[in-house]
């Protein structure tokens, strides 16, 4: 019995199948690919090509996108600090259980705050918490400006917009940054490509 945040009087039950039961069921490991950068970095497209790419590959995984979490999970929130910081400390707790049940989760939110990030972190064990940096210059992001939230940051209409007038706290010690070489964005299947070979390397694509 414990009393747990707001919650006493709780008991903890096991499962009797456990997670490295199911690892074995879909022959790969659970892990949470935590996607962050500015609005217009490319996380979507990220999360996107790199879902498919592991499903051609016959692994399953699930992607946990901010923008479309916000229209159920989290849409009693906003985009104030406090408010950032429960969206991502749900979607870590969501990322976390998706992973135990031997998923690659794949979560792609702002994220803005160094933090909420780390708290996700440890959230997970036996670094299966993979943090991706994408590193795009604010200037490209404010060029694709696919939803025109820039346009309406940069002339007053939208208050506390990240990279505007919000901070957004680099990542210290990400396991993979995407950046541009020579000045070019690398294409969506290359980005995804790096994520692909770390998973590998680290052996997530096999139980
Ligand atoms: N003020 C402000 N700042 C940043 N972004 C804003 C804001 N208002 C709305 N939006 C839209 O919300 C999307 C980001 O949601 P997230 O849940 O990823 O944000 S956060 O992690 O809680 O900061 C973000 O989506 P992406 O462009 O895909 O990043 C925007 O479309
Ligand atoms: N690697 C890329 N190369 C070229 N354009 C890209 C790339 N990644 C994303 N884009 C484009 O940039 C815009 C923003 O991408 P998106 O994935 O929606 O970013 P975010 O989810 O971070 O807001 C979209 O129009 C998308 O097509």
């Amino acid at each position: 019995m414990a009393t747990l945040g707001n919650s006493a009087n709780i008991f903890w039950h096991e499962y009797p199948v456990g997670q490295a039961e199911r690892q074995k069921l879909l022959n790969q490991k659970g892990c949470v690919v935590w996607i962050t950068g500015l609005s217009g970095s490319g996380k979507s497209t990220l999360a996107c090509t790199l879902g498919r790419e592991l499903h051609c590959r016959g692994k399953l995984s699930y992607v946990l996108d901010g923008d479309n979490l916000r229209h159920g999970l989290n849409k009693n929130l906003g985009f104030t600090p406090e408010d950032r910081t429960e969206n991502i400390r749900r979607v870590g707790e969501v990322a976390k259980l998706f992973a135990d049940a031997g998923l690659i989760c794949i979560a792609s939110l702002i994220s803005p705050y160094r933090k909420d990030r780390d708290a996700c972190r440890a959230l997970l064990a036996d670094a299966k918490f993979i943090e991706v940096f994408m590193n795009m210059p604010l200037a490209l992001c404010e060029e694709r400006d696919p939803k025109g939230l820039y346009k309406l940051a940069r002339a007053g209409k939208i208050k506390g917009f990240t990279g505007i007038d919000d901070p957004y706290e680099s990542p210290l010690n990400c396991e993979i940054e995407i950046q541009q070489k020579n000045g070019v964005c690398p294409a969506p299947n290359e980005m995804a490509g790096q994520v692909v070979s770390y998973l590998e390397n680290k052996g997530f694509l096999q139980a």
